[in-house]
């Protein structure tokens, strides 16, 4: 994928409460509220658990079928995120109707489209490609399109399918066919689509936005978040549903998230380059972002950065900083939440520029023109991340792997 992804048209129940019966034993009075038909559970025994936790207090207590039931209706699971050449991108195996396609998860896009056999061939050679022809239900007149600020896009169609995602189903996800990708897409033949996990306001499918896959399955999930667990040169994994304890040292600090632009979007305060632990400055407003390659921050904070790497400069030709790839990269420390976390120098390193592999390209790049400080996978895969729905307001959380 590239080296960062922009999107100009992203920068983007009738539940009725019922006590069962025999919990009101010698209780006199009991009332049955009627919602709006709004929220319906996709499932029953998960609809049942949802009014006896509404009754716990007053002593409601699941019959035991009723909560084997909706364990079962419950959904976790786990996808492999495998790496493309020096990280650029995560792709993962979904199953599309069937079909398996490799897929970048994207924590800053809502669209979730793929290669297809409606792709011209000129265009999708060397990518597995969905056939909607096989159970895909065509939303008709529906359309998507999708642009990125390095110019890359795509466009199509949407259909209605079934989609899984390590082993968590969405019966029936907007899947957004492309009948045209552009050149960047084209020649990543690794790639077959994205997948976003942006917040779904930022879908750019019309007449209607569609919702993401997560949610889409969120209500179904045991708890409504995801995890991203990236890694430097080798696979990692999105979760879906849980937090696998294993994959992070200490405790999970968590950060508000402002969803007003469709991003997971915080606050990311002081920073400090080399062993010091100790930060200073603000960072400020930043997405955590999967579907970006780099870490772009402040010009100050990248000056301040690079003035400790001999030899770094700005280079106009390449956009950005490069230094020699002999050289030695200090840590970068940042504060988000009361915690510090931190990028090992040789993950900022990103990759030679140059044939004779002796100018290399720096992973840390300024934020200029972005509007926000993007903490992309050369962060991400320096912690454990939470993606996190399962409180009044999402939230973020960070941990050291
Ligand atoms: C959220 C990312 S794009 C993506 N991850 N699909 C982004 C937005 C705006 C700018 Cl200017 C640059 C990058």
């Amino acid at each position: 994928m590239h080296s960062f992804l922009t999107s100009a048209a992203l920068v983007a129940s009738a539940t009725v409460s019922l006590a069962a019966p025999h919990e009101l034993v010698g209780r006199s009075t009991f009332s049955v509220e009627q919602v709006a038909a709004g929220k319906v559970f996709k499932s029953g025994p998960l609809a049942m658990m949802n009014t006896y936790a509404k009754y716990a207090k007053a002593g409601a207590v699941a019959p035991a079928d009723v909560t084997s039931a909706a364990a079962a209706a419950v959904q976790s699971g786990q996808v492999a995120a495998n790496p493309e050449a020096y990280d650029e991108s995560y792709l993962c195996p979904v199953t599309v109707g069937g079909q398996t396609l490799n897929l970048d998860f994207d924590t800053g896009s809502a669209d979730l489209w793929v290669f297809s056999t409606l792709t011209p061939s000129s265009e999708s050679t060397g990518h597995t490609t969905y056939n909607p022809s096989t159970s895909g239900k065509i939303k008709s007149g529906y359309t998507w399109d999708i642009s990125y600020g390095d110019g890359s896009g795509a466009a199509g169609t949407v259909y209605a399918d079934k989609v899984v995602v390590g082993g968590v189903t969405a019966t029936s996800q907007a899947v957004e066919a492309a009948t045209s990708v552009s050149s960047t897409f084209t020649s990543d033949t690794a790639n077959d689509g994205l997948l976003g996990l942006a917040f779904s306001t930022i879908n750019t499918v019309s007449p209607t936005k569609q919702t993401t896959f997560f949610d889409t399955v969120k209500s179904t999930l045991a708890k409504a978040l995801f995890t991203a667990d990236l890694k430097k040169g080798a696979a990692g994994a999105y979760d879906f549903g849980y937090i696998d304890t294993s994959k992070y040292t200490g405790s999970i600090t968590y950060v508000p998230v402002t969803t007003s632009n469709g991003f997971w979007e915080f606050t990311a305060a002081g920073y400090s380059v080399g062993t010091s632990k100790t930060t200073s400055g603000s960072i400020g407003d930043s997405i955590a972002d999967t579907g970006t390659t780099l870490l772009y921050l402040p010009t100050a904070t990248v000056t301040a950065y690079y003035k400790q790497v001999t030899g770094a400069a700005y280079n106009s030709a390449q956009g950005g900083y490069i230094f020699s790839c002999s050289a030695t990269l200090p840590n970068f420390n940042v504060n988000i939440g009361g915690a510090v976390y931190t990028v090992p120098g040789s993950y900022i390193n990103y990759a030679p520029i140059n044939t004779a592999g002796t100018q290399c390209f720096g992973g840390i790049q300024a934020n200029t023109g972005i509007g926000f400080s993007i903490f992309g996978d050369i962060f991400l895969k320096s912690v454990f991340a939470v993606f996190d729905e399962t409180t009044s307001s999402p939230r973020l959380g960070f941990a050291e792997q």
